[in-house]
């Protein structure tokens, strides 16, 4: 058994993280940390998830930075479901310890240090991490998943979009000088469980946000390899995102060479399901780690639809995949 801890687990993706960590037969729910100073210290975490009730009932305990070395006695794998700047401070003392990190955060996906002063307001001060760290994208990197000990765990929007999109780039199906354009609606936990004005019950409506300046942006150009246009919308429901990306294929493409672009990059591959003869739907990925795909060709436009659940696929169900993948279990352990 591998003992497994969560820091930031009483929020959305850490409680994701405790579900499915209590139904893998490999892994132990070893500790649930949240900050020095949490509101929440010392509260069973089942009084803040009652769907745990009975399940996990464990306390949820405060972490200082000090406290690392003894939260990481006989520990092989930390998750780190904290804010980007506490991933980035928190990650090398893990690692320091010996401990495995699968990061949820931002806070080593893109090994450009300019990015992180542009998009994220802090000065990242690990480029030997950003050196290291794998981008966790689970049916496109798992053979350098394998290899690393700091995995990066995409964003939402990020998986949401690059699984759709990765096969026609890959393939070189997209016509050059071209931009992929994506418009992407997120439910409200997508901005993660702490009170805040813009997501509040009474002000939430679908509305476009970071229109050419979310992070995500650049994500997913440099891990497609090719520049997009990305306005995300914040929709009024919970979870789930659904992504539609009109993109132009290459002269001559044929709709036979689009499937089998798809085919090759998916056949085989448990969670990412093809749709043929409808289109995503949230409710059909809601709650489940799948990324259901589809696609219309018309000459030379394609039109792109991809859905998955912020918190599963987009986030926590993509980390235990990247478990599944290093450790050698089976891709869909504890996930389907
Ligand atoms: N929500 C989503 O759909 C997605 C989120 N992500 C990323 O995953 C990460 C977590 O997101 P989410 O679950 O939504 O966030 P939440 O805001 O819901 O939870 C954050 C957690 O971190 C804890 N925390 C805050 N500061 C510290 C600290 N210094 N040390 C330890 N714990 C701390 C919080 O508890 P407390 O403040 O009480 O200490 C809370 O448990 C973020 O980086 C986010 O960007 C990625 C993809 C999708
Ligand atoms: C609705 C909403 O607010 N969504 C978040 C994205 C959540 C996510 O993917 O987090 P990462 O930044 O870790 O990738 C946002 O737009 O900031």
């Amino acid at each position: 058994m591998l003992k497994t801890i969560i820091v930031g687990a009483s929020g959305y993706t850490g409680a994701e993280l405790a579900n499915f960590i209590t139904k893998h037969p490999e892994l132990e729910l070893a500790g649930l940390y949240v900050s020095e100073n949490s509101a929440d210290k010392g509260k069973p975490f089942s009084s803040l998830y009652g769907k745990l009730l009975g399940i996990v009932d464990m306390p949820i305990q405060p972490l200082a930075v000090a406290d690392i070395p003894r939260a990481c006695e006989g520990i092989d794998i930390v998750l780190l479901a904290t804010a980007h700047e506490v991933s980035h401070n928190l990650a090398p003392d893990f690692l320091a310890q010996g401990v495995d990190v699968f990061d949820l955060s931002g806070a080593f996906r893109v090994n450009d240090l300019s990015f992180y002063e542009k998009y994220y307001g802090f000065t990242h001060q690990y480029p030997e991490l950003l050196e290291k760290a794998v981008y966790g994208l689970a049916e496109w990197n798992a053979e350098e998943v394998k290899e690393t000990n700091l995995i990066a765990v995409p964003g939402c929007y990020t998986t949401t979009s690059l699984l759709a999109l990765k096969p026609l780039q890959q393939a070189g199906l997209l016509k050059p000088g071209t931009k992929p354009t994506i418009n992407a609606t997120s439910g409200v936990s997508g901005a993660g469980r702490k009170a805040s004005t813009v997501s509040s019950f009474c002000e939430v409506s679908l509305q476009p946000y970071g229109v050419f300046t979310h992070r995500h942006k650049p994500e997913i150009d440099e891990h497609l390899g090719c520049p997009v246009v990305f306005t995300p919308h914040l929709g009024s429901y919970k979870r789930g995102i659904l992504a539609s990306i009109n993109a132009v294929l290459n002269e001559g493409v044929t709709p036979e060479q689009v499937a089998k672009a798809y085919a090759d990059a998916y056949q085989d591959e448990p969670i990412v399901r093809l749709l043929e003869g409808s289109y995503p739907a949230l409710k059909n990925v809601e709650g489940t780690p799948f990324c259901d795909i589809a696609y219309a060709v018309d000459g030379e436009d394609i039109v792109l639809f991809s859905a998955t659940d912020n918190l599963l696929k987009g986030a926590s169900s993509q980390a235990i995949q990247c478990i599944n993948i290093k450790y050698g279990f089976e891709m869909t352990t504890s996930l389907l």
